[in-house]
C-alpha cells in the first residue's frame, strides 16, 4: 500500500529569472518503508520535502499522503492534516531551548488537548526507546547534539504520524551520535511501521534505508533497493554518486563506517 504517490510534480521558483527547481517528478513510497533521497546541492531536494511537507505548494502535479490530496484542503485543516499525519526532524534539531526535554516531547501533544496523564505516559514510553529517560528534565542547552536529535525524534513521533520527513539529521553529529540516531530511525522503522523520508548528502546514513531515490535538477535519476547488507548497498550508493556527479563537496561527510 502506498502511503505517499507523487504524480508529475512541478515547482518553478518566479523571480526575475525563473527557475525549474522540481521537474515532473513522480514516484511512490510504501507503508513502512525507510527511503532516502539523495541528489547533488541545489537538486531539488529540500524543495521536494517542502512540498512532500505541505510547506510549499508545487506549480503543478499532485499529491497523496494516505489517499488525501493535502492541496486541496483549505488552510485551517492543512495545519490539522500535518499535525495529524507529519513528524518532521530537522539538521538543527529545532528544540525550543526554555523548555525541558520531556516538555519539548510533549509540545506537539498540548496543541491537541490531551489529558496531562495520557500525554505524560506516552512521553515515558518513548524516553524509554529514544534511550533519554535520565534526561527529560535537562533543557536543549545540557544535553549532546545526539540526545538533542532522539530528543526531536520523540517530538516527532509522540503523536505517532504515519510519515515522519527527515531533512539531513545526522548532518550536524559525529559519527559515533550520527550512528545512533540511524540506529533508532531504524528501530522505530521496523517497530512501529513508521515510514521515513529521509534527505541526505551522506551514504553511509542513506545505506540504512531500504531505497534510495537520486534526483538531479530536479528530476528522477535512479533508484536502487537494498540486498542483505549495509556495506554492500553503501557501495552501490557510491557507485550511482559517482555516475551522478555534482559538487565534489557535496560528499565531505562520507564515513566510512
Ligand atoms: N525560494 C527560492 N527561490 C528561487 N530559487 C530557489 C528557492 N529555493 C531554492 N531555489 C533554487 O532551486 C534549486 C533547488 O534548491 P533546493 O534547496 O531544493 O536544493 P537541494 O538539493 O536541497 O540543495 P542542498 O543540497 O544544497 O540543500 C536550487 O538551484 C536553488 O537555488
Amino acid at each position: 500500500m502506498s502511503i505517499l504517490k507523487l504524480d508529475e510534480v512541478t515547482k518553478v521558483y518566479e523571480g526575475k529569472v525563473a527557475h525549474l527547481a522540481v521537474n515532473l517528478l513522480s514516484f511512490e513510497v510504501e507503508k513502512g518503508e525507510f527511503l532516502a533521497v539523495m541528489g547533488p546541492s541545489g537538486s531539488g531536494k529540500t524543495t521536494l520535502l517542502n512540498i512532500i511537507s505541505t510547506i510549499d505548494t508545487p506549480t503543478s502535479g499532485d499529491l497523496l499522503i494516505n489517499d488525501i490530496n493535502p492541496l486541496n484542503l483549505p488552510k485551517n485543516e492543512l495545519s490539522l492534516f500535518r499535525r495529524k499525519h507529519l513528524g518532521f526532524v530537522f539538521q538543527n534539531f529545532n528544540l525550543l531551548p526554555a523548555l525541558t526535554v520531556e516538555e519539548n516531547m510533549i509540545l506537539p501533544l498540548t496543541l491537541d488537548d490531551q489529558p496531562v496523564e495520557e500525554m505524560k505516559k506516552k512521553v515515558k514510553i518513548l524516553a524509554e526507546q529514544l534511550n533519554l529517560t535520565s534526561i527529560l528534565e535537562k533543557r536543549p542547552a545540557e544535553i549532546s547534539g545526539g540526545q538533542a536529535q532522539r530528543t526531536a525524534i520523540g517530538r516527532a513521533l509522540i503523536h505517532e504520524p504515519s510519515l515522519i520527513l527527515a531533512d539531513e539529521p545526522t548532518g550536524n553529529l559525529d559519527s559515533k551520535s550520527a550512528k545512533d540516531v540511524l540506529e533508532i530511525l531504524t528501530e522505530v522503522n521496523k517497530k512501529r511501521q513508521t515510514t521515513i523520508i529521509m534527505v541526505t548528502h551522506d551514504p553511509t546514513a542513506a545505506s540504512y534505508c531500504d531505497r534510495v531515490l537520486f534526483i538531479k535538477d530536479g528530476q528522477y535519476f535512479n533508484e536502487i533497493y537494498k540486498d542483505d547488507r549495509r556495506q554492500t548497498f553503501f557501495q552501490r550508493i557510491l557507485n550511482v554518486l559517482s555516475l551522478l556527479g555534482g559538487n565534489v563537496n557535496d560528499l565531505s561527510t562520507i564515513r566510512l563506517s
